[in-house]
């Protein structure tokens, strides 16, 4: 009947439109074309209402705007001088986070594929950034992790590193690279937030890395458990110790 066509037809549409979703491709290819042509070239505000709006119409891998509103509130907080942002893509949450760095801030963003990275890095300069603020690393995550030390100028005695990471690239990767961070000593030891995205994704993706946090409550703790992003708090031990024993 005329009935179940018109099912097929709109099932074998979803199944096109998750298919393209799922390679990413055309929307790497598409959001940076809108958001090129669209927005005002300078203005920040303008390049996040133009993802936004297409965002709206289309499939797109960004971050919704509600989580972007969570990273915002996050970042308002922490105030980090150092952020590590894992899975750029083209560039939307990096534009969010670079509006609210403070003046000394900077930001390393790691993608994986290098069109991506390419068109993502043209967006965040489009939004008026300069490389002396942010850099972007065309690699896998666990890759740009090893160089980080060296991207961060960071000395030996390590006082210093990352205030903030997000990692939005592969939930399979998170509890390894969080690893690698720590086996780095690339987490701020006075504290660092960790905040991680997941959205269509298996339920118990986080599970191994949350089982991880709560097997660590020397240094780590959940902060938040929000629908689409949890925030980890890494503090080294020896540090609370000393604020707690200076009480
Ligand atoms: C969901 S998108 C990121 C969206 C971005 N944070 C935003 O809100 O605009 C995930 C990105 O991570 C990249 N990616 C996937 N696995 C990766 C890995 N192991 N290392 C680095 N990047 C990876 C993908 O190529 C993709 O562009």
């Amino acid at each position: 009947s005329r009935y179940c066509v018109k099912v097929a037809v709109l099932c074998h549409r979803a199944l096109a439109w998750a298919l393209r979703l799922v390679r990413g491709r055309v929307c790497v290819r598409s959001t940076h074309a809108f958001v090129f042509s669209k927005c005002t070239h300078g203005k920040v505000d303008s390049v996040l209402e133009t993802f936004d709006l297409y965002a709206g119409t289309h499939p797109s891998l960004c971050i919704s705007p509600q989580i972007g509103e969570a990273l915002d509130e996050a970042v308002r907080r922490v105030r980090p001088s150092r952020v590590l942002e894992l899975g750029m893509h083209c560039g939307y949450s990096s534009v969010r986070l670079l509006r609210l760095l403070p003046s000394a801030g900077r930001l390393i963003t790691v993608e994986l594929d290098p069109l991506t990275a390419e068109l993502g890095e043209e967006i965040i300069l489009v939004a008026g950034f300069k490389h002396s603020q942010f850099q972007v690393l065309t690699s896998s995550s666990a890759e740009a992790i090893l160089t980080l030390r060296s991207v961060l100028e960071l000395n030996q005695e390590a006082s210093e590193g990352l205030n903030l990471v997000l990692m939005d690239h592969d939930p399979q990767q998170y509890l390894p690279d969080l690893l690698a961070l720590e086996r780095g000593e690339l987490l701020c030891p006075s504290g660092c937030s960790v905040l991680l995205i997941y959205r269509n994704q298996r339920a118990g993706d986080l599970r191994e890395i949350l089982s991880y946090i709560r097997a660590r409550p020397d240094c780590y703790c959940i902060k938040s458990k929000l629908q689409f992003m949890t925030e980890i708090f890494y503090q080294k031990e020896s540090i609370r110790v000393d604020r707690v024993s200076r009480m």
